[in-house]
């Protein structure tokens, strides 16, 4: 048996819980973007923690980013409970002081033979002490929990702990990605990424082959980022294809590029995508080199 555990965890809970402030502690700077081979899996990969003994696969689930009650509800409906079927460990996180009606719908959904870590978050919000206990066991008596762990996302502290429970949970087995698989790419490599995951993920298989992102002008003003970028293909009716009719896949793309971006870079982001015909380009090396494929 591999000493080593590597396997898929989920991090569920309702809008402003802080997930993707908890994502982000416990994977750091490295960042992993998912290969296109990988994004014709069910999930996609928002990030990957590899440690000595340890490599943690962290997956999206969508319809638990929404701030919309009406979406999730629909997302419920369209099998959320079956997509995290497939992990190992789904991470439940609320916030310290309270537990409404949203936090028990999500909580609902998860599978019940599912290790589920409760994972209390904000904690460094909490006042009243006295109070944090009661509330603690209150919501550990919901259900069968694999285990409660108080953390606060946004001080780093016992995300070790977290880890440690986590680990428990998953499967021994080799690294399911290769270091190599793994980056820490700068912000421009990663937008691109992020237009090319919506490109794949809304064309499939209509995705002409030779298609690739550009960005060609990347530029920050405090929080605020404005990237510029081109989806080069090399015929004009695969230009048409990628802006689809009255330009609404073109549309689609940026919008759900864009907010992927603002929740990875934790700021406002303008972008701009428009759609060039560059013929023979797949035979120019330069322009390949240019564009991150050396
Ligand atoms: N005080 C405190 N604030 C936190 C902590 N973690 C996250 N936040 C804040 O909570 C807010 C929501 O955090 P997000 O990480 O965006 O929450 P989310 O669950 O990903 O939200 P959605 O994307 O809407 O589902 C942000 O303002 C964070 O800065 C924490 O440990 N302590």
């Amino acid at each position: 048996m591999s000493s080593v555990r590597s396997g898929y965890i989920a991090i569920v809970g309702r809008p402003n819980v802080g997930k993707s402030t908890l994502l982000n502690a416990l994977i750091g700077e490295k960042i992993s973007i998912v290969s296109r081979k990988a994004q014709t899996t069910r999930h996609r990969i928002t990030g990957i923690r590899t440690d000595a003994d340890a490599q943690y696969v962290f997956v999206d689930t969508p319809g638990f980013q929404t701030q919309h009650t009406n979406a999730l509800n629909r997302a419920m409906n369209r099998g959320v409970t079956q997509a995290l079927a497939d992990v190992d460990v789904v991470l439940f996180v609320i916030e310290a002081d309270r537990f409404g009606g949203k936090d028990k719908v999500v909580l609902d959904l998860l599978p019940a033979d599912k290790p589920v870590i409760l994972v209390v978050n904000k904690t460094d919000r909490v006042k009243d002490r006295a109070a944090f206990m009661p509330f603690l066991a209150e919501v550990a008596g919901k259900r069968d929990f694999a285990a409660v762990v108080p953390v606060s996302a946004a001080n780093g502290k016992q995300l070790q702990e977290l880890l440690g429970e986590t680990k428990k949970h998953l499967p021994h087995a080799e690294l399911l990605f290769a270091e190599d698989e793994m980056t820490d790419k700068s912000s421009r490599f990663i937008a691109a990424e992020y237009i090319r995951e919506k490109l794949f993920r809304l064309l499939g298989d209509e995705l002409p082959y030779a298609t690739t992102v550009e960005i060609e002008k990347f530029e920050e003003e405090g929080d605020l980022k404005r990237i510029f970028a081109a989806i080069v293909v090399d015929r004009d009716g695969h230009k048409a294809i990628v802006i689809g009719k009255g330009g609404e896949t073109l549309k689609r793309i940026a919008s759900e590029a864009r907010q992927d971006m603002e929740r990875l870079f934790g700021g406002k982001v303008y972008l701009e995508i428009w759609v060039k015909v560059k013929s023979g380009w797949t035979d120019d090396e330069r322009l390949l080199r240019s564009l991150g494929y050396e």
